[in-house]
């Protein structure tokens, strides 16, 4: 499938598992491999998680897989797509969400593990956007190897919302979002510019309230439908899906 986004970098290939369970454990084996390849490809791997339920069932599955010992967890630098503007350790926090789903679990260097500022170490969710995007442009990742996105059901990506005048920002790694139509309504997202910095992007979707959003991400749909569409990878961009969201493909 050949996507008529503007930004067509690569084709997009859709991969359907049977259910959510499924999915997720899929979803933890090609991970594994995925960042031993990026680790013997250039020594350290760069992963940007995603908040959301399949968000960390991802972290359930990979700490509960045999072959995660395969990977030198304290070579992985952890980044995140989005994080809710709140002090650290807030249980809504999609950090913590997926730590402990089993993240915290893995041999991770926390010197490594790049977590947005929240409201108790920033004075706003403009100064933790200027912070963040500082850590990530002197990081000296060139690109993140795997960009994990969850998607809503209303198309958006990280804390990218269809219409929300945030979505659009350009010459900015990252955005303070106010007024987001899911709440918390404070965040702060990549935008688009970084998300696709990424050499593979992988779209994480289960259910069948997502199906909409499933054939509007994958067909290219315009940036007041989808902010899924807008985003591929330099090198890959997969849907990793369930049959439930690929009943309208
Ligand atoms: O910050 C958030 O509110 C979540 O991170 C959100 O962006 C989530 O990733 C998607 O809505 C998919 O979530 P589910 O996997 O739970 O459907």
């Amino acid at each position: 499938m050949t996507t008529a986004s503007p930004h067509p970098a690569t084709d997009v290939e859709v991969v359907v598992h049977p259910g959510k369970q499924e999915l997720s454990d899929a979803i933890a084996a090609r991970l594994v491999t995925a960042v031993v390849d990026a680790q013997a490809a250039r020594g350290v791997a760069h992963l940007s998680l995603t908040g959301g339920s399949l968000g960390s069932d991802i972290w359930r599955s990979v700490a509960a897989l045999p072959a995660r010992h395969a990977v030198d967890w304290s070579r992985v630098e952890l980044w995140w797509g989005d994080e809710r503007y709140l002090p650290a350790g807030d249980p809504d926090r999609n950090d913590v969400q997926n730590d402990d789903a089993g993240l915290a679990s893995l041999a991770l260097d926390p010197a490594h593990v790049h977590r947005v500022p929240g409201p108790d170490a920033s004075e706003s969710a403009e100064a933790s956007a200027t912070a963040y995007a500082e850590t990530v442009r002197s990081s000296g990742a060139g690109a993140f190897d795997i960009m994990i996105l969850g998607v809503g059901p209303d198309g958006h990506v990280a804390s990218l919302f269809p219409g929300h005048p945030a979505q659009q920002t350009t010459d900015a790694i990252a955005v303070a979002v106010h007024d987001s139509p899911k709440p918390p309504p404070d965040r702060v997202s990549l935008t688009f510019e970084a998300l696709r910095r990424s050499r593979q992007v992988w779209f994480v979707v289960a259910g069948a309230d997502k199906a909409e959003a499933v054939v509007n991400g994958t067909t290219g749909a315009t940036l007041d439908v989808s902010s899924a569409a807008q985003v591929t990878g330099e090198e890959r961009t997969l849907w990793l899906v369930d049959a439930d969201a690929a009943q309208r493909l």
